[in-house]
């Protein structure tokens, strides 16, 4: 069976977390590709704005909708106006996210807060609400975005410990909610895929491209290829698969600082 068959997609309502840009942006159009309807969520208006006017300016299959997930009370609307708005929430993309980069001794608690808030205790309630609200009675499919962390992250220790988090609840959930129809995985990228709004973030693409003699492949990996990663997970394709964690990376993971290109 393929797993991108339009066919599997098609009217399903997507809700992805930072889909306005890079990572998120670029599954919210592999999933428009296959039919499903969109609906992306992040703090920047504007940005959501911007994002629907390039990718669907004529039809109403993607909705911005304004959320920032370090809230509790917005999450709660975010959910409830997609669901009466579109009627369902088959798919959950939980992609936002971020951290600054500073060593240990460095960060302040409201430092680590922020971070632990944002992609730990985000990803903690957008599941919650989304399962109580609709999938606990209905089934879905949930993927995680998160860092590999699997060597750890010197400089991003708040944010490692934070992903790190996100996965072993991805397993947890993936038990608990089993019975209920609910598929969850994480889906690891390693630190290097390229997009400008996380070059902006990092001090630009020269600190990505620093990056390429670590990795196997030799290249930096690009948003799609998340992206297809995401849309195997969530579709049919996968249906025995959950709590699973998906690197993406090119083999970095594996002797990445081995310098094969001499
Ligand atoms: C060995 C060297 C290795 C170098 C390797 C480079 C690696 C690059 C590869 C990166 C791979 C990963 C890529 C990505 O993840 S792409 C996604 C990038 N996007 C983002 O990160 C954006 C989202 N980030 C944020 O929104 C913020 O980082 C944050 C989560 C912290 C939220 O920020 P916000 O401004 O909303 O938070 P607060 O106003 O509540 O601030 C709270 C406190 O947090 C501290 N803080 C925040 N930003 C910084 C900073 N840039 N530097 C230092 N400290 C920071 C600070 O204590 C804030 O409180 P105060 O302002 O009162 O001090
Ligand atoms: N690029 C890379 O190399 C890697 C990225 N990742 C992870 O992939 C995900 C996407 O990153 P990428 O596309 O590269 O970078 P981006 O900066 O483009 O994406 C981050 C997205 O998260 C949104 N976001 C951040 N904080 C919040 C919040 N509190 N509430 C709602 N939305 C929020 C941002 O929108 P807004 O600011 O408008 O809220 C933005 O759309 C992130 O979780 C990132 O950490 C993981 C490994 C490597």
């Amino acid at each position: 069976m393929s797993v991108f068959r339009p066919l599997l997609f098609k009217n399903k309502v997507a809700l992805v977390t930072g889909g306005a840009t890079g990572i998120g942006k670029a599954i919210t159009e592999e999933l428009l590709s296959l039919g499903c309807k969109v609906v992306i969520a992040s703090r920047k208006e504007e940005r959501l704005k911007a994002t629907v006017q390039e990718l669907c300016p004529n039809s109403n299959r993607l909705r911005g909708k304004v959320c920032n997930i370090r809230k509790e009370d917005q999450i709660n609307t975010l959910i409830s106006s997609t669901l009466s708005e579109l009627g369902k929430i088959d798919y959950l993309v939980n992609n936002g996210g971020g951290q600054y980069l500073s060593p240990v001794a460095d960060i302040r608690l409201k430092g680590w807060d922020a971070v632990v808030e944002t992609n730990l205790t985000g990803t903690f309630l957008m599941c919650k609400e989304v399962y109580g609200q609709w999938m606990r009675e209905n089934g879905g499919v949930i993927v995680n975005i998160i860092l590999d962390t699997s060597r750890g992250i010197p400089m991003m220790a708040h944010s490692a410990a934070a992903r790190a988090g996100v996965d072993n609840l991805t397993k947890s959930l993936a038990v608990e909610w089993a019975a209920n129809g609910v598929r969850l995985n994480t889906v690891a990228p390693g630190g290097f895929i390229y997009s400008p709004t996380a070059a902006a973030n990092y001090g630009g693409r020269d600190v990505f491209e620093k990056a390429r003699v670590g990795i196997p492949a030799k290249r930096l990996g690009t948003t799609q290829e998340v992206a297809s990663a995401v849309c195997f997970l969530l579709s049919p394709g996968a249906s025995f698969i959950s709590g699973e964690t998906l690197k993406v990376d090119g083999g970095a993971n594996f002797f990445p600082s081995l310098d094969r290109s001499r």
